[in-house]
């Protein structure tokens, strides 16, 4: 575990109360002091826990994000890094102790384990852990962003598992929170390519070429594109320099789970913004190519994928109306929302 604090934890804090007391203790030359000591009672910091993998905590943004934290809080604030060992190997019970945390999760981080410990210690949360667990779910997401009025293409769903698994307490927590009843069994529908091979039909609901085949999991990046004349592109989680390849033969969806089909946004100019987060006067994403366009990842001379921050990212239209809690009637092409 890492321990970032104020270079000088006792400079003039915010949370340090200064007091001039009064001595009642004669001075050598037998004189009383009118004010002889100013006592300085020093809160204790703050302590603020980072509970995520290593890979993001320790991660060069992260860095910069708690170096800030730490500096302008001149001592008020203390952040504890909890650490891949930590948080894969110990009980919640031997978790560090925090006041706030920021937690959140990413490939193998044990959710479960994270809100146990949020009920053990109650922390201040910066950002909710249960409904985290919707993102696993691209039919849950689809559903809440359904609910909510965030415009999305349109999609049919095809579950041969039942439809999506929901937790009770998650369940409760989203029809309080929001007034939304999730999950639910769904019959597998049947399925079927059109003649032409150019549609697929869906309980006899037909989505034409070209569409997107999405798998219910959130967490698999094996995303399919089918073009009308029997050809496909294939995307996949970034290997090298590749994040996707043409599939000339790529014509019949896949029977093997379960999978979301959503129509094919053809923007002119093919980027993908990522919102990395959302605040009521705050919002940050970032632009790039997306993996649609030809599959080539550019990178930066750090090995980073480039990518792009300015203004207009900061108020897309999307973003401005979910931060305003406006619907979105704008007529901007995004092609394609990142989560
Ligand atoms: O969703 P997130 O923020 O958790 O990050 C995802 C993924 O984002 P996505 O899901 O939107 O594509 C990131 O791609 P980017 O958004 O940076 O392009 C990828 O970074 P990456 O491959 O190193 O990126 P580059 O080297 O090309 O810059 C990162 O891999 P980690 O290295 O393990 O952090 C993934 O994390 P996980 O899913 O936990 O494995
Ligand atoms: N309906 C769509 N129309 C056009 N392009 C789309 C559509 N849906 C997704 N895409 C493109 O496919 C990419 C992958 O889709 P999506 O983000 O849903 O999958 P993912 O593998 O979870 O990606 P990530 O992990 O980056 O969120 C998007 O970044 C976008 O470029």
């Amino acid at each position: 575990m890492s321990i970032f604090k104020s270079p000088d934890p006792f400079s003039t804090s915010p949370r340090s109360i200064s007091r001039l007391t009064r001595s009642s203790t004669p001075s050598p030359n037998g004189s009383h002091s009118d004010l002889s000591a100013a006592t300085d009672i020093v809160r204790p910091p703050i302590i603020l826990g980072i509970c995520a993998m290593d890979v993001k905590a320790r991660s060069k943004a992260m860095r910069e994000i708690i170096t800030r934290l730490v500096e302008r809080s001149r001592g008020s604030i203390e952040v504890k890094v909890f650490g891949d060992k930590v948080i894969l190997d110990e009980d919640v019970e031997n978790w560090p102790r925090c006041d706030v945390l920021i937690s959140f999760f990413s490939t193998d981080f044990p959710l479960d384990k994270a809100i146990q410990y949020v009920k053990l210690r109650q922390p201040f949360c910066i950002n909710d852990l249960p409904p985290q667990a919707l993102l696993w779910d691209r039919r849950l997401v689809g559903s809440v962003l359904d609910h909510l009025g965030v415009p999305t293409p349109r999609r049919l769903e095809v579950s041969r598992d039942g439809g999506p698994k929901v937790d009770d307490e998650l369940r409760d927590m989203m029809k309080r929170k929001i007034g939304i009843a999730l999950g639910g069994f769904q019959v597998t529908p049947e399925v079927t390519l059109s003649e032409d091979g150019n549609s697929i039909i869906i309980d006899g609901k037909v989505l034409r070429k070209p569409f997107v085949e999405k798998p219910v999991s959130g967490e698999d990046h094996n995303v399919y594109i089918y073009f009308p004349g029997g050809h496909g592109r294939r995307l996949f989680r970034k290997v090298g320099n590749k994040s996707s390849e043409i599939d000339p033969t790529l014509c019949h969806p896949r029977t093997d789970g379960s999978y979301i089909y959503e129509e094919f946004i053809d923007v002119d100019n093919m980027e993908d913004i990522k919102v990395y987060t959302v605040g009521r006067e705050y919002t940050h994403a970032e632009t790039r190519k997306s993996p649609v366009v030809d599959g080539v990842v550019r990178r930066n001379t750090e090995g980073k994928e480039i990518r792009y921050v300015d203004s207009e990212t900061l108020m897309c239209p999307i973003t401005y109306c979910m931060l305003h809690n406006t619907p979105y009637r704008g007529g901007k092409d995004v092609g394609g929302q990142d989560k």
